[in-house]
């Protein structure tokens, strides 16, 4: 008999859930870490630290009190490294405890130590300073996350160049910044620093700010992140970069239009790969990608049947949300538990901009591409009186409705609350719902949650003008 039914390597969010819901199942599990602490990026370098440190900056800008009460847009207090890093530790801290307390309580055993497979049902965790861990699965589940790409143009090794794992150690809040990528967490990073009243430019190679949003919603984000203070360079790359020994001196950058940047810290968010160095996939026949993503199958299963892969090492969407579903799915697939075979056909996304922008379904350009017929209902959040109580003027609620059977097919929503307000419409598309579902609910009054009910009226009124 094997050690364990299942060996995970890796203690994110793909690990954790995974290994607990094979636990549930009544199976025998191991989880192998290869760092000191439990939780992954999630925890550790990602989604917690860096959603701690946006609460943060809004707490010392006081940004939210500025439009209510017309104060100065200056900040509270000059804000110091140890100040902005306080909170991050502390959730930090509690996120790590509650993980080991989940595996403790599900009788998960947790091998510290770096995870290599030797074969198809054995995985060895080397240990520094201890001898070898053998362990065999009948299962083994792969859930070792991604790591920053980092572009050789970069000295990462000095310390005003960051990558988005050492901005967290960052000794003193920089003077002045550039980030290189608008994607998700440059996007992010840059809304937190300039909150902070940090002068910020954000370079980014493509013609907008997370091209996979609704073209009226990325452009929506770019103003209000301009409001805030950051210059967008799009369309252009940095081509060369000067950071001279001394501190003082500001770093220089070329961008390929010939415009020079200087800045007194850099930090570098164009894209992650994943951690299947060392892993021993390949030699045993699971396929990498490009940036060493495992591939898979139906279930998350790899070219080696009782091998799954799961969470950020298989690619996109590469979200702790996203990760975890699918390790439940991986281990649906694996002991034939009898539950679903795939995650949900729609997804959300919430970006954790100033202000948050949160999405899922399809956008209007998508609907147009696939020649659907449909029709858009707006609601502005200067207009719904919750909106105008808590000062957010520059919120947005689009809903997209399927023309004849005006089901919903995509909802986008900028501003306050909007990765939570975005649970509505997603569950509503899961359900199958239609416009009646939010002309015939009775919202709390007064809500943003009752924007819905606005942006469906909007909608079902330029359907009767004919203004679709
Ligand atoms: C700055 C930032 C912000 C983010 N914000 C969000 C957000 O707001 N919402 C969201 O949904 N997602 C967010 N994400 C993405 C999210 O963090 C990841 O999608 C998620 O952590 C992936 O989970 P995972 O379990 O696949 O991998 P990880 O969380 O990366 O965990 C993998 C674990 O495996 C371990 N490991 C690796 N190799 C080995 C080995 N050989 N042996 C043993 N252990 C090993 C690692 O040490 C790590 O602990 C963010 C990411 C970043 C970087
Ligand atoms: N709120 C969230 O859900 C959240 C937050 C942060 C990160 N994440 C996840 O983390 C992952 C990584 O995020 P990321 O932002 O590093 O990667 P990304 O791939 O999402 O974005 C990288 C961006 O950098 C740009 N880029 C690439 N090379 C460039 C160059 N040389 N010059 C200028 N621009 C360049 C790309 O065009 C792209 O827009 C994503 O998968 C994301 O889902 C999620």
């Amino acid at each position: 008999m094997r050690d364990f039914d299942l060996v995970v390597i890796g203690s994110g969010p793909a690990g954790e859930w995974g290994a607990v819901q094979a636990a549930l199942a009544g199976k025998r599990v191991a989880v192998v870490e290869r760092e000191p602490v439990l939780g992954g990026t999630a925890a550790n370098t990602g989604t917690l630290p860096s959603k701690t440190l946006r609460e943060t900056s809004l707490h010392l800008s006081g940004l939210k009190a500025r439009g209510l009460y017309s104060v100065e847009t200056t900040l509270r207090h000059e804000a110091t490294v140890s100040d902005f890093l306080y909170r991050e530790r502390r959730v930090k801290g509690m996120e790590r405890e509650r993980i080991a307390h989940n595996l403790e309580h599900h009788g998960i055993q947790v091998f510290q130590g770096s995870g290599t497979l030797l074969d198809e049902h054995t995985v060895v965790v080397r240990r520094a300073g201890a001898d070898d861990v053998r362990l065999t699965g009948a299962f083994i589940l792969v859930a070792t996350g991604s790591k920053p790409y980092r572009p050789p143009l970069y000295p990462f090794g000095d310390v005003r160049v960051h990558d988005s794992d050492e901005v967290l150690e960052i000794g003193q809040l920089p003077k002045s910044l550039v980030v290189v990528g608008g994607g998700v967490i440059g996007c992010e990073y840059a809304c937190m620093f300039a909150a902070l009243g940090i002068p910020v430019t954000l370079v980014e190679v493509k013609a907008e700010l997370l091209s996979f949003l609704d073209d009226e919603f990325s452009a929506l984000l770019a103003q209000r992140m301009e409001a805030l203070g950051i210059r967008l360079r799009f369309g252009q790359t940095v081509e060369k970069v000067d950071v001279p020994a001394a501190c003082e001196v500001p770093i220089r950058l070329t961008l390929s239009s010939g415009e020079e940047v200087s800045a007194d810290q850099v930090l570098v968010a164009s894209g992650r790969s994943a951690n299947t160095d060392g892993l021993g996939l390949a030699e045993l026949g699971v396929k990498l990608g490009a940036r060493g993503q495992v591939e898979v199958g139906p279930g998350f299963q790899t070219a080696v049947p009782h091998i799954y892969a799961v969470g950020d090492v298989i690619g996109f969407p590469a979200l702790a949300s996203t990760s975890m579903d699918q390790a439940r799915v991986a281990v649906e697939h694996a002991f034939c538990l009898g539950g679903p075979l795939s995650i949900a056909t729609v997804l959300p996304y919430g970006i954790y901009t100033i202000p948050e922008v949160s999405t899922a379904g399809e956008t209007e350009e998508g609907l147009r591409a696939k020649a659907i017929p449909y029709v858009a209902g707006r609601a502005r959040f200067a207009t719904n009186p919750r909106g105008q109580i808590i000062g957010e003027t520059h919120g947005l609620l689009k809903l997209l409705f399927h023309r004849e059977s005006l089901k919903l097919l995509g909802v986008h929503v900028l501003g306050e609350q909007a990765s939570e307000l975005v649970h509505i419409g997603l569950v509503a598309m899961l359900t199958g719902s239609t416009a009646r579902l939010f002309l015939e609910t009775c919202f709390n009054y007064p809500t943003l949650s009752e924007a819905y009910k606005s942006a469906t009226f909007d909608a079902m009124d330029r359907l009767k003008r004919g203004l679709v």
